[in-house]
């Protein structure tokens, strides 16, 4: 299972100890959530930190974007060399296939999220273009709340329309992800799981990846 760990629930007072520990451990991407106070009740960290992250991040950069009109930024995400840009559909709008198209026209990998009140139905048409759709299994904004149980129906859902669409994109479940959440989500079909408390806050967050890993 791929995992990758959110640094949300990091201790902001010792970044840089709990980046090198990501870069220690299996994980296979650095999950970062930029939240702009509109799309979602709460900020998180901007560019200035990312840009500092960068610099001593080994793992692919997973940067996900709770902000509104995302596509403002792409250059941004870009420049800090990450992997994966994941906007959400809710965010963009209108214009969800043009944004996709210019993620990738940058070099990077096009994500899109969906919200646990959006259907999976909705993402049909932009499928084909993404390289990972990630389903919020709790409301977006927070982190530490409790895993939405509908998400693992969501999944299921999605592999089937990812099959009839002939789409590579892998599946990302973000919320409340432990190693039961985790195990039930992927039997559901999901390939790579975001975990920040149950990570971050473990006594032995290294051990919490392995157990993510090893689902
Ligand atoms: O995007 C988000 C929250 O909006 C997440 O990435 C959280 O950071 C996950 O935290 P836990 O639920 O694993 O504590
Ligand atoms: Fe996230």
């Amino acid at each position: 299972m791929l995992v990758s760990p959110s640094l949300l629930a990091a201790d902001f007072t010792n970044l840089y100890r709990d980046i090198e520990l990501i870069n220690n451990s299996r994980a296979s991407a650095l999950h970062l959530d930029v939240m702009d106070g509109v799309f979602v009740p709460n900020i998180s960290f901007g560019f200035s930190v990312m840009e500092q992250i960068a610099k001593i991040c080994k793992k692919d950069l997973d940067v996900h974007l709770m902000i509104v009109n995302p596509e403002r930024y792409i250059s941004r995400v870009r420049d800090l060399g990450a992997t994966y840009m994941t906007v959400h559909l809710e965010a963009c709008q209108t214009h969800i296939h043009r944004t996709v198209q210019q993620i990738k026209e940058s070099g990077m990998k096009p994500g899109i999220a969906i919200n646990p009140g959006t259907p999976v139905s909705w993402l049909s048409d932009v499928v084909e273009d993404a390289d990972m759709i990630l389903i919020m299994s709790v409301n977006p904004g927070f982190g530490g709340q409790k895993f939405i149980e509908h998400s693992t129906t969501k999944v299921k859902q999605l592999r089937e329309i990812l099959k009839s669409a002939g789409s590579n994109a892998i599946i990302q479940v973000d919320g409340g992800i432990n190693d039961t959440t985790g195990k039930i989500i992927a039997e559901a079909g999901a390939d790579m799981l975001v975990a920040g408390s149950y990570v971050f806050k473990a006594a032995n967050p290294i051990n919490a990846i392995d157990l993510l890993a090893d689902i």
